[in-house]
């Protein structure tokens, strides 16, 4: 399982650390204002792609023994495409999706995200990349338990080091884009699953991204919200200007999408 799948499992926190969150990211905000500055042109020309996979391959050790997971991975993932990965469990798909997310780096290949070389640069460039221009969904929702559904999408703004005269227009538009303006001041618990998944979707957006991912965001959902998340995902590649990949195993939501990619075994088929 990868960290970020973990860290948004383990996001059922008690009301202490809630407060420590809300107090890290009130410290972070100037470092991350800071950080964020664009140090490199991320614009790209139209027709470019957004991210480019060259024959990856991720090799893991396991007991002294090396483990194939990614075989020689190729894809492309063009401006404003819902584009997704599918494949049984243990084909590899979460593990692509780290390595496009700049989570982790292939052993061979090269992966291009707008250009810049995510096979060879540091940790910390990545790092800043992925804070300013990507955003990630996971399948637990990776909701702050005690934080109403504003106040959540609000604290990925802090997060992101946006200025906080930009918060409230922001958050009340990425909250009314999910369809939630009614539900904003409503925790967690008084959501439902599908409404919790938009305020999630909200919080990933709203810092702009050029790059979603998403890791079976329609898993824990029935199939009528899971067609809801659809439906939202596609408004908003319209809207925002957003590229989606996203992981399923779930065969009624492919024929939303711009692009499938079959994963066997390592490989695409
Ligand atoms: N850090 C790691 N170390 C060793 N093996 C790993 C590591 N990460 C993933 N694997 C192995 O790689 C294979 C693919 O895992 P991955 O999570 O990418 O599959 P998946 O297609 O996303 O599966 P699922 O649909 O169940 O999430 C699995 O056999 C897994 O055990």
């Amino acid at each position: 399982m990868a960290w970020w799948k973990r860290n948004a499992a383990q996001t059922e926190v008690a009301e202490d650390e809630t407060e420590a969150v809300l107090e890290s990211a009130a410290a972070a905000e100037p470092v991350a204002a800071a950080l964020i500055q664009p140090t490199v042109d991320l614009s790209i020309q139209e027709g470019e792609p957004l991210l480019t996979v060259e024959s990856v391959e991720r090799t893991f050790q396991v007991g002294g023994q090396p483990l194939h997971v990614l075989k020689g991975i190729d894809m492309e993932l063009k401006p404003r495409q819902l584009v997704m990965l599918r494949g049984r469990s243990g084909s590899g798909k979460t593990t692509l999706l780290n390595m496009i997310g700049g989570l982790d780096q292939p052993t061979k290949g090269h992966i291009f995200f707008q250009g810049l070389p995510f096979h060879t640069m540091g940790d910390n460039d990545r790092t800043l990349v992925r804070r300013k221009q990507m955003g990630f969904i996971f399948q637990a929702f990776a909701l702050m338990p005690l934080l109403s559904a504003y106040e959540n999408v609000e604290l990925s703004l802090r997060m992101a080091g946006v200025p906080g005269s930009q918060w409230k227009e922001r958050v009340t538009h990425c909250l009314d884009l999910v369809g939630l303006s009614k539900r904003m001041s409503h925790r967690p618990f008084e959501l439902s699953g599908g409404e919790q998944q938009r305020v999630a979707i909200a919080k990933s957006i709203a810092h702009k991204p050029r790059l979603l991912l998403a890791d079976e965001p329609t898993a824990e959902l029935d199939s009528q919200m899971a067609a809801q998340i659809m439906s939202v995902f596609q408004d908003i590649i319209r809207t925002e200007q957003v590229t989606i990949c996203m992981t399923t195993h779930d065969p009624t939501i492919l024929e939303v999408a711009d692009h499938v990619y079959e994963m066997v075994d390592g490989r695409f088929i």
